[in-house]
């Protein structure tokens, strides 16, 4: 059994702390979009596309308290209420393009004479809630894919060894995970002989959650200091490379946790297959480019304290980008839960699926 990072029954959200993990399990109520914007932004939960089924759930909590019956009204504060969610985290795009969907969804609830405003509430309600086990189900599909993919390039039975980054586990999801899924994947179908994980400064997402996930379910894992990445390479027989994404841009480039780029520059050094595990609601095809992404700069205490510790010394300056962007001709694959598609694949393949929200 995954780690539960979000439980959610109708009107009620809570959702594990994730700057107390490993150390403390505690759980957080989230009782409307003030709450949704906090944790996200404290990052107490943080994934894309768990920011995005967080940040909706917490609009369908208040939504649901809500005694308003016009719906033109309800549509014009859910419009606002999606925007500001939208604003408390810029780089990952799965809130971005949930909050597009859900915005479609009022108007045309609302613009219908035959939906009363309670059933425009409760199909509203439903929709963000489908986005629950959709996600799961994507997950699982984008570790299978990804698992056959990695194998299909060996020959016989052979075991792999796999090196990840950050966390893409069921902390940033719904459950299973998308480059963790891929992983779970292996080890379910015992061709993973080892994951090595890099401990993914400042935050430690690596060291603080994925070691946490991998020990939590007995996967065979070690943890290294993010320089350790081309030692790696050099002296470990790593069969690929497999990473999360928080925005893939049409063309393929994909901005995830920084120090990505870099793994990606080692992968390449090294001839090591380098994937991208994404839902399609992390894929915006509005972006032609990975340069126009904006990248997310948190506080200088995230880099000078542990915690409570300080570790680096006062007065110095700091940059905190939270993302790097890959370039797409470094990425062998972008797993997705429809497919494996190579970057100069995406335009003429993304647009074929359907919106990232389960249609009605
Ligand atoms: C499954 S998406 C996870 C993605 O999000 C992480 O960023 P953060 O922890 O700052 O939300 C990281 O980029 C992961 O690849």
């Amino acid at each position: 059994m995954s780690l539960e990072s979000i439980r959610y029954k109708r009107g009620n959200l809570e959702i594990l702390d994730q700057l107390l993990l490993p150390l403390q399990t505690r759980y957080v109520k989230v009782q409307g979009v003030e709450d949704g914007w906090k944790v996200i932004n404290k990052m107490q939960v943080r994934g894309a596309p768990a920011i995005a089924i967080v940040g909706c759930l917490s609009l369908a909590v208040e939504l649901l308290k809500d005694e308003m019956d016009d719906k033109k009204v309800m549509r014009q504060e859910i419009e606002g209420k999606l925007n500001y969610l939208v604003s408390a985290r810029p780089t990952a795009v799965n809130i971005k393009l949930a909050a597009d969907e859900l915005i479609n969804l009022a108007n045309t609830l609302s613009a219908d004479d035959n939906v009363s405003s309670s059933e425009f509430k409760d199909r509203f309600i439903a929709r963000i809630e489908s986005m629950l086990a959709k996600d799961i189900e994507d997950n699982k599909a984008i570790g299978k894919f990804g698992s056959e993919a990695i194998l299909s390039r060996l020959e016989g039975d052979r075991q792999v060894r796999i090196l990840t980054h950050c966390n893409t586990g069921s902390l940033a999801t719904a459950g299973y995970g998308t480059a963790l899924g891929v992983i779970r994947s292996l080890h379910g179908s015992k061709r993973l002989e080892h994951v090595y994980c890099t401990e993914t400064r400042p935050y430690n997402q690596g060291a603080r959650l994925t070691a946490y996930e991998l020990v939590h379910e007995k996967i065979p894992a070690t943890l290294i200091v993010d320089s350790m990445v081309s030692a790696l390479m050099h002296t470990r027989n790593i069969t690929a490379v497999v990473v999360g994404a928080d925005r893939v841009a049409s063309n393929g480039d994909t901005a995830n946790k920084i120090g990505t780029y870099q793994i990606a520059i080692v992968a390449r050094h090294h001839d090591v297959p380098f994937y991208v595990a994404a839902p399609l609601s992390s894929i915006d095809m509005s972006l032609t480019s990975g340069d126009r992404i904006k990248i997310e700069e948190r506080p200088d205490r995230e880099m000078t304290h542990i915690g409570e510790h300080r570790i680096a010394a006062p007065g110095i300056n700091c940059w905190n980008p939270s993302f790097d962007v890959t370039p797409a001709n470094l990425i062998t694959g972008i797993i997705t839960e429809k497919g494996v598609f190579t970057p100069s694949r995406l335009k003429d393949e993304i647009p074929k699926y359907h919106s990232p929200i389960a249609s009605s």
